[in-house]
């Protein structure tokens, strides 16, 4: 063997080693009653701490029986429904009000909003050579690596990166909402030129055409977008942006923030949790699936065959193995998840303008045909949804949007809700978050190396 085999096979060993000495009995935590993820036997989550910025609803319980109800979002206490109707019916975008509502917990004046525009304005660019050293120097296949490293790299400009008063993390955390736009649309154009060999843009962004606009401004070669293409993209934004203080990137952002670090470690970590599959890279995953489906069910408009080969995902048989149906289940949800309903019908309208039912009626029947396996395999009872990422993808690919961008949205989005959970950490709990870990280990002695085998 030579000394890159020795080399593969001793890792291959420290992997078996790493894995058997590392594996905890089912039993036991069952015996020491651990709340696994965090979760009560009854599946909702262990309270943890209390918030007045987005609050999630999926069932009532009526004499301590869970009961699923359809889902509810509210942001600052208002139904994300009426948001999005409010401003809709306005004929105006809403994510920039929903970032200053989410922040501040109050809607808007026309002047608050025109000043906090214009701020947002302000600070989109990013700093002199960022994105010749930063993003185009060590371009990245993956957006949300970039993004996160991008954000690290952000505290070497600041110059009070470690200052955590309010005042200095709420100008952080602007810039950095302000900016993300700006940093996926550059990190996209260089994986699209170093790594799918296309030319390379890099747009300035524009004032006065907010959130959606300028993204849609900056990751397209000739700047050109539509009206509807704007607002449907506005949307998205609208009903990513927040989800209460439990889902595992604001979480993870409140245990960071209790540490008293500062706030570029704080997003990087959340956008890490939001990079997971689970999470919100949920939506790529569902894109990956949608894939995987129609190359091995090429009659894919037959549901019988559609459904036996959900069989196999969900048996581990198939696609990643990993046994879950992408975009379908939430841990809070559960008739429906009031955001995927709302995507779902803009997937609709739009599948009918770009002549894509097909293909849109193969995510509503994964959606159909999953509730359907559930019921088989796991009982009547047992009630799932589509959750947010199920129709995402389908309703950015309308948009022509890649696939590249999906997660990273979502991140541009949900970056308000962190920020917010961030501030109301620090002003409201200072204690730091140090949850316990019960060691179920035997004592044992140090052995002298020369007595070990
Ligand atoms: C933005 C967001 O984060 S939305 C969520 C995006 N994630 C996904 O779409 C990934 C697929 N879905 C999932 O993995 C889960 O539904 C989660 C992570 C969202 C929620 O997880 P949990 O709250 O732990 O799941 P929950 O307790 O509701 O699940 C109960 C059972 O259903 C299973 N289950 C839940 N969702 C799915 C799914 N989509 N596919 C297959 N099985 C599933 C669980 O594995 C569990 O099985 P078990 O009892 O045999 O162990
Ligand atoms: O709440 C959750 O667990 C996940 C979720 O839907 C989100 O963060 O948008």
């Amino acid at each position: 063997m030579n000394t890159k085999e020795i080399n593969t096979s001793f890792l291959d060993n420290l992997t078996l080693l790493a894995e058997k000495n590392n594996r905890i009995k089912p039993e036991f935590y069952d015996k020491f009653n651990v709340k696994r993820g965090l979760r009560n036997n009854n599946g909702t989550g262990v309270l943890v701490g209390l918030t007045e910025i987005g609050s999630v609803h999926g069932y009532i319980f009526e004499k301590n029986i869970k009961i699923p109800t359809e889902g509810k979002l509210f942001y600052r206490g208002i139904d994300i429904e009426d948001i999005v109707e409010g401003f809709q019916k306005e004929g105006r975008y809403g994510f920039e009000e929903c970032i200053y509502l989410l922040l501040f917990g109050k809607l808007p004046t026309q002047k608050e909003l025109n000043d906090f525009n214009n701020l947002l304005d302000e600070y989109r660019t990013l700093p002199q050579n960022f994105t010749e050293n930063m993003i185009l120097k060590i371009p990245s296949k993956n957006i949300m690596n970039k993004l996160q490293r991008s954000i690290l790299v952000l505290y070497s400009h600041d110059e009070n990166p470690d200052d955590i008063s309010i005042k200095n993390i709420l100008k952080q955390s602007l810039k950095l909402i302000a900016r993300f736009p700006t940093i996926i649309s550059y990190c996209y154009q260089s994986k699209a030129h170093y790594f799918d060999k296309k030319s390379l843009f890099i747009h300035p962004p524009q004032k006065g055409i907010g959130t959606a606009e300028n993204i849609l401004f900056m990751t397209r070669a000739d700047n050109k977008y539509t009206k509807t293409e704007a607002e449907t993209l506005d949307l998205c934004l609208v009903i990513h942006a927040e989800h209460g203080g439990g889902n595992n990137s604001a979480f993870a952002t409140h245990v960071v923030s209790s540490s008293g670090t500062d706030t570029y470690s704080a997003i990087a970590a959340a956008v890490g949790s939001l990079k997971g599959p689970k999470h919100g890279g949920a939506n790529i995953m569902v894109h990956e699936m949608i894939l995987n489906i129609k190359e091995n069910v090429p009659d894919y408009q037959n549901k019988s065959k559609l459904k036996d080969y959900l069989l196999k995902i969900l048996k581990k048989e198939t696609f990643d193995k990993k046994g879950l149906i992408y975009g379908m289940g939430h841990a809070v949800y559960t008739k429906s998840d009031p955001r995927a309903c709302l995507l779902k019908k803009k997937a609709y309208e739009l599948a009918i303008e770009k002549n894509a039912v097909e293909e849109f009626n193969l995510y509503k029947n994964i959606e159909e045909l999953t509730i359907e396996l559930f019921k088989e395999i796991k009982g009547e009872n047992v009630v799932i949804s589509a959750n947010v990422d199920l129709y995402s993808g389908f309703v950015y690919e309308m948009l022509n949007i890649p696939a590249d961008l999906y997660t990273p949205l979502f991140a541009t989005s949900r970056i308000t809700g962190w920020c917010a959970h961030r501030i109301e950490q620090i002003v409201s709990d200072p204690k730091i978050i140090r949850p316990a870990y019960k060691s179920i280990n035997e004592k044992k002695s140090y052995i002298p190396l020369y007595k070990r085998f």
